[in-house]
């Protein structure tokens, strides 16, 4: 297994796995990659395409397989490559980024269709696709040091990786940096609907609120300071951002509502497991 330029088979190529798709082909040295997609066109010479596993040509075995489809299509997509690589399936791990599905269930899949193979699973980002992802990664010990290895350098490649030693961790991970984007772009939807309520254009009440929120991302990026202090930097006393954290930091506000969104993330992630 070439650990420094491995052959990956990027299955499903929707949101997530586009985004680790693009993330890669502009990293510095881009795996090689086949993407395994019925809805992916075959249009672009950096990587190749095939729609099911019996398309993928006898001369390729991936070192590993990136599984990126939904949790309920894991099994179907499993069974399939490990029927359609026969034995060549015997030197692939596969590196799941699916929610919740436990590696020892994944493993079972492959088992159960005719081939064991070790499982290890990140948990990663939309922004993977701009090389500022931050993924959680975990391998299981039936994974081999260089399948881990390869594995922690691929999210290496298209963001920050956290190693978590409890794969139940990864539920805590999607709660936090895995959904986490989405609370982002909430913020700034709503950001952006208040500066047009109170009177903005809508392309100043866009640009406030993104210019806004990557500001403030950079600072947290670059700067030591932590975020408490980087937030009573910003806040005056008794000046205009109190006023506003006031409604913000009310005890059944963001304190009580973020806490409990993680949560929710964290629980649903568990029922996605079974
Ligand atoms: N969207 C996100 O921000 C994140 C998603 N994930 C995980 O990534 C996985 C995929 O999520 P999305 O990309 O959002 O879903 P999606 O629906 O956008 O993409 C899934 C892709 O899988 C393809 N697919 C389905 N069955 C297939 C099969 N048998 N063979 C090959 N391709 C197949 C579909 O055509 C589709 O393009 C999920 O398991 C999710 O938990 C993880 C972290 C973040
Ligand atoms: O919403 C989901 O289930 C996936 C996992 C983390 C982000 N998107």
């Amino acid at each position: 297994m070439a650990s420094s330029h491995p052959s990956i088979l990027l299955v499903g190529s929707g949101k997530m796995g586009g985004a680790m798709l693009d993330g890669w082909l502009a990293s510095k040295t881009p795996p090689k990659i086949f993407v395994m997609d019925r809805h992916k066109a075959n249009d672009d010479a950096r990587f190749s395409v095939v729609k099911t596993a019996e398309e993928i040509p006898s001369s390729f075995t991936p070192d590993i397989i990136v599984l990126a489809v939904k949790p309920a299509a894991a099994e179907t997509a499993i069974t399939s490559l490990v029927k359609a690589l026969g034995s060549r399936a015997s030197s692939c791990a596969i590196l799941s980024v699916l929610a919740g599905k436990t590696c020892l269930s994944l493993a079972e899949m492959a088992k159960n269709a005719g081939q064991a193979m070790p499982v290890l699973r990140a948990m990663p980002n939309t922004p993977t696709s701009v090389g500022a992802g931050m993924s959680g990664f975990f391998a299981s010990p039936e994974a081999s040091k260089t399948q881990a290895q390869i594995c922690h350098d691929l999210m290496l490649a298209i963001g920050e990786v956290v190693t978590v030693d409890k794969e139940e961790d990864l539920a805590t991970v999607t709660g936090i940096s895995g959904s986490g984007p989405a609370y982002v772009f909430l913020l700034a939807e709503l950001l952006e609907k208040a500066a047009v309520k109170y009177g903005l254009p809508a392309d100043s009440a866009r640009r406030l609120a993104r210019a806004t929120i990557y500001g403030a991302g950079r600072m947290l990026q670059t700067l030591p300071e932590d975020a408490e202090t980087l937030r009573k930097n910003v806040t005056s006393p008794n000046g205009t951002t109190a006023a506003a954290l006031s409604v913000l930091m009310e005890e059944n506000a963001w304190p009580k509502n973020v806490p409990e969104a993680v949560q929710a993330a964290r629980k649903r992630s568990d029922e996605l497991a079974s």
